[in-house]
């Protein structure tokens, strides 16, 4: 692009020589009077054929690629060729003042801007005056004797002309030169970046503005020192081969993030960058750039801390754990130690979430998490799982007597209550322990092992912990293969119903029977209840499934009666998740109408434990059902709170005491032993609320003697009847065999 005109004329002028110096350079080409003339002479003459002259010109110029390329742009070649043409006017007009000159100079200045190259342009004026001679030649055809002197003149004007394009490329490319410098100077001081030259050797000869702010040194200061004395002995040792490698031409450039040491002692992250300079560029052989991310790095590990920690304790998460297990086990490898893993549950956490909201649960785990971290050494870690689940691991473990004591020590310090929102707590616990090298070599391996030895300690009753063995394996496997059978036995038809007498203990009558569960999958032995209840809870399947139990036995009842039977009581079981199941008495209802049972004639029990978790629901449940006419029992009493006083707020009909209360009383076969006073006052008391006691368990003709004497009302067990089948129960009634 040619610069505009009026930008070239004021860079023409700046350029322009000192008149005196103007003639010195006519003197010194020789430039007389008589040229002038012999010139003025022939100008006149000359003007209808420069025409001609400037299109041989530019036909010239088009032969040769690089030129026919600058010249490519109409508007550019248009402008040049009337320069040209102003030039060639010129030239011979004899005048060769300062006007002459400053438009030389506007015109040598509009060529260097396009790009020309001073050889093409003293190549140029070759061309002319090779044009020109046989242009003059003819002219002064009459007068030869002219030709020779006249363009001696005209070549001693063209070295003119020549000089003055040289100074407009050497001044234009000086003055660019200077441009460049300044912008330079300013993007170095002013830049946004830490700029610096480095020696070879990793010394600092210039640094800017953003670079002494960086660091706190003075540019001053910063000359003194070396590169090494701004960063840590260890970032020294990966940096001076990286220096060595740019100094000696091996690398080009090289890119680190490390810290520099300010002047005030703190560390800043830096990276910096640093490339080798051409060899010929003086002292500066390094240009480093420095960016200052301690932000992002910030940042970073802003995001790193959250992506490895728990956010509501701050402990370690699943990730971090499996990354410290990793390095753990590498350890133990070296030293030969063992690793433990101690996987946590709270029992019953479930319990506070539901009753004293999510807030005092949170407040509970913040606890937990700082009890554990007491408890443990420095180097353990405590990860939080979420929920209520708590790893503990510990490496370098000489015996895994260590890793029992931690456990019992953790047991201990849940047990020590804690008070959220006004309520004691103490939210125990149960542990799985699993060991590297014995229970696996691997983070997941080991977590899987000890979740099964925590499954395991919960069933063992929670509040304990249990160590992992290769049968706990074969259980967590039967347990996945029982959950998906489950899943099916009800659509399968899989499920059955058992039923066991419960007689009154005055007459021996039959008045009612218990249902009882089995499941037997198809090709598979019988499975008791003890064995998919849990399972079924856990899973959520018991609804689906105690709707199932409950119809059925409705549906037998009925069937009973209408064969000519009493009308039986029907006892059914109800677990915890079915008992807090939303919308139960609804389902009841709808059971009970489909089945054509009376309301009177069922019984639900619902065991101590599973009410005493949220008493004030339970008992408006209760109530519900209570109003609707159905019966109500606690089953298993004896086994948990045992507090009868505490059940006077239920709308509860009878009381079941537990099997094990019922085996220990009669063992001591008297009334005047403790167990069997406790058990007449509890007889006695139940009575005095109104409610039928039920004796459970009951295997031996003393212990139904014994029960009959505390004026027990009704009991079951083994000694009248195992759980039997429907038909089996209507044969024994037809028998009459029932009565003992
Ligand atoms: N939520 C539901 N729970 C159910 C259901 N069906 C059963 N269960 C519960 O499973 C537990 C085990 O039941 P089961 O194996 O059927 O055992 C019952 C009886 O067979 C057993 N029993 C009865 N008499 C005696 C005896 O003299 N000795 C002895 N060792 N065992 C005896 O007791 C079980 C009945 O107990 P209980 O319910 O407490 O009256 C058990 O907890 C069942 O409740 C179901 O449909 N839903």
């Amino acid at each position: 692009m040619l610069a505009k005109p009026s930008e070239l004329d004021r860079t023409a002028s700046h350029m322009m020589p000192a008149d005196a110096e103007i003639q010195q350079r006519l003197l010194f080409l020789e430039v007389t009077a008589e040229d002038i003339q012999l010139l003025r002479e022939i100008h006149p003459l000359l003007q209808p054929r420069l025409p001609d002259v400037i299109a041989g010109f530019y036909r010239h110029l088009h032969t040769i690629p690089v030129l026919r390329s600058l010249l490519k742009d109409p508007v550019v070649l248009d402008r040049l060729y009337q320069v040209q043409a102003a030039y060639f006017q010129s030239l011979t007009a004899g005048d060769y003042g300062s006007d002459y000159v400053r438009h030389r100079l506007r015109v040598g200045l509009a060529h260097q801007r396009i790009g020309l190259a001073p050889e093409w342009y003293i190549g140029a004026y070759r061309k002319y005056l090779g044009d020109l001679g046989p242009v003059l030649e003819d002219l002064l055809r009459d007068r030869p004797g002219r030709f020779l002197p006249t363009y001696s003149a005209l070549m001693k004007v063209a070295s003119f002309d020549m000089g003055l394009a040289l100074d407009t490329y050497i001044k234009a490319s000086r003055q660019q030169l200077r441009d460049s410098e300044a912008r330079f100077r300013g993007a170095f001081g002013q830049a946004a970046v830490g700029l610096a030259q480095l020696s070879a050797d990793g010394r600092w000869l210039r640094v800017n503005r953003k670079l002494q702010d960086i660091v706190g040194y003075t540019e001053e200061e910063l000359r003194g020192m070396h590169v090494a004395d701004l960063v840590t002995a260890e970032d020294w040792q990966i940096d001076a081969p990286l220096l060595r490698a740019l100094a000696h031409g091996e690398l080009e450039t090289s890119s680190r993030e490390k810290r520099y040491l300010c002047r005030d002692g703190r560390r800043v992250w830096v990276k910096a960058t640093v490339t080798a300079m051409q060899p010929d560029a003086g002292d500066a052989a390094l240009v480093a750039v420095i960016e200052d991310i301690s932000q992002r790095k910030q940042f970073e590990e802003e995001l790193m801390h959250l992506a490895r920690h728990d956010a509501l304790t701050g402990l370690a998460n699943r990730t971090l754990l499996l990354d410290r297990v990793s390095q753990a086990i590498a350890q133990s490898r070296r030293s030969g130690n063992q690793v433990a893993m101690l996987f946590l549950d709270l029992d019953r956490f479930k319990t506070i979430n539901d009753s004293l909201g999510h807030d005092a649960g949170d407040r509970v785990v913040i606890e937990v998490g700082r009890r554990l971290k007491q408890a443990v050494r420095d180097a353990d870690t405590v990860a939080r799982f979420g929920g209520d689940e708590f790893v503990v691991l510990l490496p370098e473990l000489p015996t895994e007597d260590i890793a029992a004591a931690l456990a019992q020590k953790i047991l201990n310090a849940l047990f020590e209550p804690m008070l959220i929102h006004g309520h004691e707590l103490a939210p125990a616990c149960s542990i799985g322990i699993s060991l590297y090298p014995r229970d696996g070599d691997n983070g997941k391996t080991l977590l899987k092992n000890a979740d099964a030895a925590l499954y395991q300690a919960k069933a063992m009753g929670r509040g304990n912990y249990q160590f992992y063995s290769e049968e706990m394996n074969a259980r967590t496997l039967d347990r996945l293969t029982l959950e998906s059978g489950l899943r099916h036995a009800v659509e399968r038809g899989e499920l059955q119903l058992k039923y066991q007498p419960q007689i009154d203990l005055a007459d021996g009558a039959i008045l009612g029977a218990e249902a009882l569960l089995r499941w037997q999958p198809a090709g598979q032995q019988l499975v008791m209840p003890d064995a998919f209840i849990t399972i079924a809870e856990e899973t959520g399947l018991i609804v689906p499934i105690g709707e199932w139990v409950l119809r059925t036995a409705c549906a037998q009842q009925v069937a009973w009666r209408q064969a000519g039977l009493p009308d039986l009581r029907i006892a059914v079981n109800l677990s915890a998740r079915q008992f807090r199941q939303p919308g139960l008495d609804a389902m009841v209802a709808r059971v009970l109408a489909d089945t054509g049972c009376a309301a009177d004639r069922l019984e639900l029990e619902i065991t101590e434990s599973v009410l005493m978790e949220r008493p004030d629901s339970a008992a408006e449940t209760l109530q519900r059902l209570s109003d609707m006419g159905v019966q109500l029992a606690i089953d298993d009493f004896g086994t948990g709170y045992s507090s009868l006083s505490y059940l006077k707020r239920f709308p509860i009909n009878a009381l079941k005491i537990d099997r094990s209360f019922v085996r220990d009383i009669a063992a001591k076969r008297a009334a005047s032993n403790d167990d069997g006073a406790i058990a007449a006052a509890v007889i006695a008391l139940a009575h005095s609320m109104g409610l039928t006691v039920v004796a459970e368990g009951v295997e031996t003709e003393q212990q139904r003697d014994f029960l009959r004497q505390l004026h027990c009302d009704q009991a079951q067990g083994f000694y009248f009847s195992e759980p039997m089948s429907a038909a089996a129960l209507e044969h024994l009634f037809i028998q009459g065999a029932a009565s003992k």
